[in-house]
């Protein structure tokens, strides 16, 4: 299926550094990923992986003062990393539509909906305002707005969270972009919303013919949504392969963790597993060998590559490091493993 399904978005050796006081830390590090059409790729990690870096990298929406970006983002056939803003702003909205965690604050409080959704269009297109206004009104409509001419001429204060969120989608999908790039859409949204706006971004997904990143530090999102997925840890992605294969045989032990650590149905949450430690800080990563190695400290040192690379451990799959292939947790004898 992956075969027959086109590349959109081909990152490669992509690396990004954020300037703290006087030096350049690493966020991103030799990131290579691919983005096809036709399915929703989702990039998972716990906060602070880098997860939103790698998007607002890609999309040229760091600030330049305080980053410095190496590598490239082949977007069908142009390279967005080195694009001047006037040239990205090309693809941003027509070609690549985002959507990210909050939508109160991607929306403007004192602009009806109408006029909001209408901007991209206003923007991209030469559309009259009549067949604008139709276009919204479709737009709204199918994103799951019931009352579309009415919330039109509304605010975003007199919608709910779950409406406003929609709205946001509607504003992604306007000029129908081959990509769309989702920074936390349901994060901000409670259970029972959630699970109609992943259901929405899948069925534009299928009707639109699209591809879509999906970024969420949420396990359970990604199950019910990806066709493949990136584990990102430490601004590296450490698994990376269909759902299937990183959900039903993961590799990594950061993929071990983050699944173990995932409540389970009928659990009460006190066998919860708790992963050791956190994400460091950019001024306190390592910068080389494993990096989640010390929060699994009970793995020993040579078990771990010395500059981790990349396995294909079966057809799509890929894994990080070689200390994958004989990971225990303590409570499976991990404790005294090698001895
Ligand atoms: N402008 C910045 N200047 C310095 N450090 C930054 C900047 N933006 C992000 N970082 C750091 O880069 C690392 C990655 O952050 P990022 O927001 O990409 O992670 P994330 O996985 O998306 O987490 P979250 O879901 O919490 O946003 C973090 O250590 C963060 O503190």
């Amino acid at each position: 299926m992956d075969a027959l399904r086109s590349s959109l978005l081909k990152i490669e050796n992509l690396n990004t550094y954020f300037k703290i006081g006087a030096n350049f830390y690493s966020a991103i590090r030799n990131v290579d990923l691919n983005v096809n059409r036709d399915e929703i790729l989702a990039v998972v990690g716990e906060s602070g992986c880098g997860k939103s870096t790698l998007a607002q990298t890609v999309m040229g929406l760091l600030n330049p003062k305080d980053s410095k970006v190496s590598g490239t983002a082949d977007f069908e056939g142009t390279d967005l990393i080195n694009l001047k803003e006037a040239e990205l702003n090309k693809f941003r909205g027509l070609k690549i539509g985002m959507i990210f965690q909050d939508p109160l604050s991607a929306l403007d409080p004192l602009k009806r909906i109408g006029e909001q959704v209408a901007e991209t269009l206003v923007y991209h297109t030469n559309d009259n305002a009549e067949t604008r206004k139709k276009r919204v009104i479709s737009l709204l409509d199918q994103v799951g707005i019931h009352n579309p001419e009415l919330i039109f001429h509304e605010f975003p204060h007199q919608l709910s969270g779950g409406m406003r969120q929609r709205v946001v989608i509607a504003m992604a999908i306007a000029c129908e972009p081959d990509l769309i790039i989702a920074d936390e859409p349901t994060t901000a949204l409670d259970v029972t919303i959630q699970a109609q706006i992943l259901d929405l971004l899948k069925d534009i997904q299928v009707r639109n013919h699209c591809g879509i990143v999906l970024i969420t530090h949420d396990l359970g999102v990604v199950a019910e949504t990806a066709d493949r997925v990136a584990v990102m840890y430490a601004g590296q992605i450490v698994e990376l392969g269909t759902a299937k294969q990183v959900f039903n045989t993961p590799k990594h032990p950061y993929t071990r963790s983050l699944l173990r650590a995932m409540p389970q149905k009928g659990s009460n949450g006190d066998d919860l597993y708790v992963i050791q430690g956190s994400v460091p800080s950019l001024v306190k990563m390592p910068d080389h060998g494993d990096l989640f190695a010390p929060r699994i400290p009970w793995v020993k040192d040579e078990e771990h590559e010395e500059n981790p690379s990349m396995h294909e451990v079966e057809d799509g799959h890929f894994v990080r490091c070689t200390c994958y292939q004989n990971f225990q947790f303590p409570d499976e004898g991990g404790q005294t493993y090698g001895e």
